[in-house]
């Protein structure tokens, strides 16, 4: 997934960009730039034709100065344990940026999940979790889905874990079926905070969502959602993809009926045929005036920056704009609503699902959904007034925030001993 950019080196180099604001002294910088754990696993599995495979699977806890540390789990055949340690410090900031008491984590096994039966994945899930169990717990790691895992994997891990105990605990996963202790809301939660802040840059930028040119990249939880919503919220939705490629309409795709049909199928959304097949790079230099990346990393690079003609850019993905893309981009006049900020929503509403568990008190949608648009606003205008007082970009805005009250928390506990 990494290619020819380092994901690592990339969340290094935003962090030192945004410590040159804060005056960070080395040694925090240090701490700041190092997970505070790492471990990887390789397990075997029996699969269904009796024989035995060899995964390899990582949990990065990047910081835990301000709680529990959070993050999702992702099955892909290209993780590795950089990558983990970069999307793990991404959730440290993402955290703080929205002011939820966790640190940062992340977790991956280096798989393709299409070649799995369901029962593979079952027993692959059961004992990758065992291998990492020493570092879960509902008051000390968190996991939640990202790529390639969804609900039904998320209940497998509540489940092995409650097993291993002893006893049911619904608070050490987020993302899990409403039925176990899982949130209202929370499916949505990420598109929906994307949207959510689309909104906001809309006024920043002083455009008219409402029949603006939307691109959307990736049509699985995040894409597909955020796709939805835009919709909803009046944006014509022009261009959208999967791993397999994409589609091209500038009259409008109908986003419901494609969602129905193939979301969270790879290769789906090609099926429609009222529409022009494009590639997934030329989907993100068509005609529109805001792109949404939600699939993976480092999509919009130093080669097709100039390129991309959005004026604005919401990172449903994390990662998707690399350092070389951001410079040129803010040269460009583009706004990047950064991920840390711009794709929190999930992460807001796991947090307000533990919150649940713990209290085993559950609350209405409609009451998730505004205390997830209220968040997202107000850590929208917060990054925006940073944006304004540092005169930079919208993403060194928000690590400076996010990094600030990391800082702040890790000088007001002290070094141990
Ligand atoms: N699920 C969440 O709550 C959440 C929260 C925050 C951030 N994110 C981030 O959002 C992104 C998408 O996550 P998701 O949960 O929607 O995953 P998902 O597995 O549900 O969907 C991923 C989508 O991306 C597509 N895709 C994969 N490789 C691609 C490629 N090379 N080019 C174009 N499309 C490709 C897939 O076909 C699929 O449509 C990831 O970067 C993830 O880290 C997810």
């Amino acid at each position: 997934m990494s290619q020819h950019i380092n994901i690592l080196e990339m969340a290094r180099r935003q962090l030192a960009d945004a410590a040159q604001y804060l005056d960070l002294d080395r040694g925090l910088h240090q701490v700041l730039a190092t997970p505070i754990r790492t471990l990887i696993v390789r397990f075997p599995v029996v699969m269904d034709n009796g024989e035995v495979q060899v995964f390899e699977g990582y949990r990065v806890q990047h910081n835990a100065s301000r709680g529990p540390t959070k993050g999702g789990i992702r099955y892909h055949p290209d993780v590795d344990v950089e990558e983990t340690s970069a999307l793990a410090m991404w959730m440290t900031w993402k955290c703080a940026v929205a002011n939820i008491p966790f640190g940062g984590a992340k977790g991956s096994v280096k798989v393709d999940t299409k070649l799995l039966s369901k029962r593979e994945l079952e027993k692959m899930t059961r004992r990758y979790v065992t291998e990492i169990n020493t570092m879960l717990g509902e008051r000390s790691d968190i996991p939640a889905p990202d790529i390639g895992t969804n609900a039904q994997v998320m209940a497998w891990i509540m489940d092995t874990i409650s097993m291993q105990v002893g006893h049911t605990v619904p608070g050490v996963v987020t993302g899990k079926p409403i039925e176990l202790g899982g949130s209202e809301g929370r499916v949505e939660a990420t598109g929906r905070g994307v949207v959510v802040t689309m909104e906001e840059a809309a006024k920043t930028i002083g455009l008219n969502l409402n029949g603006a040119k939307v691109v959307v990249q990736g049509f699985g939880n995040v894409g597909a959602t955020a796709a939805k919503l835009a919709e909803e919220a009046g944006a014509t939705i022009v261009g959208i993809s999967d791993a397999i490629g994409g589609i091209y309409n500038p009259k409008g795709l109908p986003v419901h009926e494609l969602f129905n049909r193939y979301q969270g199928r790879d290769g789906g959304v090609r099926e429609y045929k009222d529409a022009q097949a494009v590639s997934n790079s030329e989907l993100l230099e068509l005609p529109c005036d805001v792109l949404v990346p939600a699939a993976i990393a480092a999509q919009i690079t130093g080669d097709n920056a100039d390129r991309i003609r959005a004026k604005l850019i919401v990172e449903g993905a994390n990662g998707p704009c690399t350092p070389d893309a951001d410079h040129i981009l803010s040269d460009k006049g583009t706004l990047v609503v950064p991920d840390i900020l711009a794709n929190a929503g999930g992460v807001v509403v796991s947090y307000f699902e533990w919150v649940q568990d713990l209290q085993n008190f559950f609350w209405e949608e409609n009451e998730v959904n505004s205390k997830l648009t209220r968040i997202m606003r107000s850590s929208y205008a917060s990054v925006e007034s940073a944006m304004k007082v540092h005169k930079t970009d919208m993403r060194t805005a928000a690590l400076i925030i996010g990094v600030k009250r990391v800082a702040d928390a890790t000088i007001k506990r002290g070094i141990f001993p």
